[in-house]
């Protein structure tokens, strides 16, 4: 049985992905988790205008100290027209602009209040005043393209007055969850030998997280021609077709084969354990179809290693891997023939980074994934490794499950 490497497959992958990104001009309000296609500069001076940073009294500080004839009052939102002359002081708000011939703001708690002020100390100047352009000049970069958007970068944009940004559009994502006996989450109860459909939910779930977008998830059962019919149908609006189950050697495991003979098959089983029967062809004008093995963790394992980095490219960004080095705690004794990822925890002590790895390595289980820290790599054609080897890992991003919140139980 031939494989080949998991960078192989991805960049097998990665040549199929148009580096032409498909751009879109996204309302401000609905900007969140999208990636900037340009570098974004400021349209203007940010603040706009000198501003009172405290409510007090603004004058001329060259005449501190001294007295101050009190002219009027200002608030937020209003202007003075009028240049402050010597001896003058403006009652001012925070946020009203400084008015021409000021240049100081003295708090009003330092002043005793009335149509005249006595400053008795010297003021120096620039003092509570949030000058202008003092974040931003204009023109002044902000921020650059390929940016995932978060809350304080649409914050910052909406305080530019920045209503609509050029983004990257989505990811078009199709899940296509195959298996006579996987059944929706709605279904109850489950006849004998039903499974439900952990798949969907958990790539739809990685999707929304990652990549902010949301997936089209089918039911397909084990008919080659109902997953035909599905796949023609959901090509042409996807940019990528995930299926999960099929494509092991079973007797209705002929996803490998459709994807030969109908389609442009571009790999089939990959130096990856789990996820090893991993497959991959184009459909039609260049819809990616990933075809995923059933098993939850298989399938998470191919996702993480070959589907997040395509994706990523898709969606005008580079996966940031993460790989750390660090040492078995425990000798780990089964041979291995490909390329083992076998979920840990890390634990770091003087001595180093140290390896445990999780008792349940099972591809089915999900558990496992949820305890990790990370994947250890464990080179094919492996021997038997004692404790203490020196390995790489890859550290799995965001998802580890722990209570983040006290959760009162009595
Ligand atoms: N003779 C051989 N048998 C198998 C081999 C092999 O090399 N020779 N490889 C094994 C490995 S490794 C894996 S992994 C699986 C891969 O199987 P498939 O990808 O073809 O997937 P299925 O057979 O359809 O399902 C496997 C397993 O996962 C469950 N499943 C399927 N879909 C879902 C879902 N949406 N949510 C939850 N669980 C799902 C399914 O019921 C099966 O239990 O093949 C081995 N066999
Ligand atoms: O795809 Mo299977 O999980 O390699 O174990």
């Amino acid at each position: 049985m031939s494989y080949i490497s998991v960078d192989e497959a991805r960049a097998l992958l990665l040549a199929r992905i148009s580096t032409a990104l498909r751009r879109t001009d996204t309302p401000l309000n609905e900007a969140l988790g999208r990636v900037l296609a340009d570098d974004i500069q400021a349209p203007s001076d940010w603040p706009p205008f000198s501003r009172a940073a405290m409510d007090g009294y603004a004058f001329r500080s060259a005449n501190t100290p001294g007295t101050f004839q009190v002219v009027g009052t200002l608030y937020a939102g209003a202007v003075w027209t009028k240049p402050l002359m010597p001896g003058e002081a403006l009652r001012i708000m925070t946020g009203a602009p400084i008015p021409e011939g000021a240049d100081t703001v003295l708090e009003q708690e330092r002043v005793t209040e009335g149509p005249v002020i006595a400053v008795l100390n010297q003021v120096r100047p620039g003092r509570n005043i949030m000058v202008r352009g003092h974040e931003y000049r204009l023109g002044d970069p902000v921020i650059p393209a390929g940016t995932r958007l978060g809350p304080l970068d649409v914050g910052q944009l909406a305080a530019l007055g920045i209503d609509r940004v050029p983004t990257v559009l989505p990811p078009r994502v199709t899940v296509l969850s195959t298996g006579d006996e996987v059944a929706s989450t709605t279904v109850r109860p489950l006849k004998p030998g039903q499974i439900y459909d952990a798949n969907g939910a958990l790539l739809a779930a990685l999707y929304a997280e990652t990549f902010g977008c949301r997936v089209r998830r089918l039911h397909v059962p084990d008919q080659k021609r109902r997953l035909i019919a599905a796949l023609e149908k959901v090509a042409p609006a996807s940019d990528l077709i995930i299926t999960t189950g099929g494509v092991s050697v079973g007797a209705h495991d002929y996803i490998p084969t459709l994807m030969e003979d109908r389609y442009q098959r571009l790999f089939w089983r990959v130096d990856m354990h789990p996820g090893k029967a991993a497959a991959a062809a184009l459909v039609h004008d260049g819809t990616i179809w990933l075809g995923l093995s059933g098993n939850p963790g298989a399938m998470l394992t191919e996702w993480y290693l070959l589907v997040a980095p395509i994706t990523a490219q898709i969606a005008g960004w580079s996966w940031p891997e993460r790989r750390v080095r660090g040492r078995l705690a425990r000798p780990y004794s089964k041979p291995t023939r490909e390329t083992r990822y076998l979920k840990a925890h890390f634990r770091r002590d003087p001595e180093g980074l140290w390896f445990d790895l999780i008792d349940n390595q099972s591809s089915d289980a999900i558990r496992s994934f949820r305890d990790a820290d990370g994947l250890v790599i464990v080179p094919h054609e492996s021997p038997a490794l004692p404790a203490e080897t020196e390995l790489e890992a890859l550290v799995l991003p965001f998802h580890r499950s722990r209570p983040s919140v006290l959760v009162e139980t009595d």
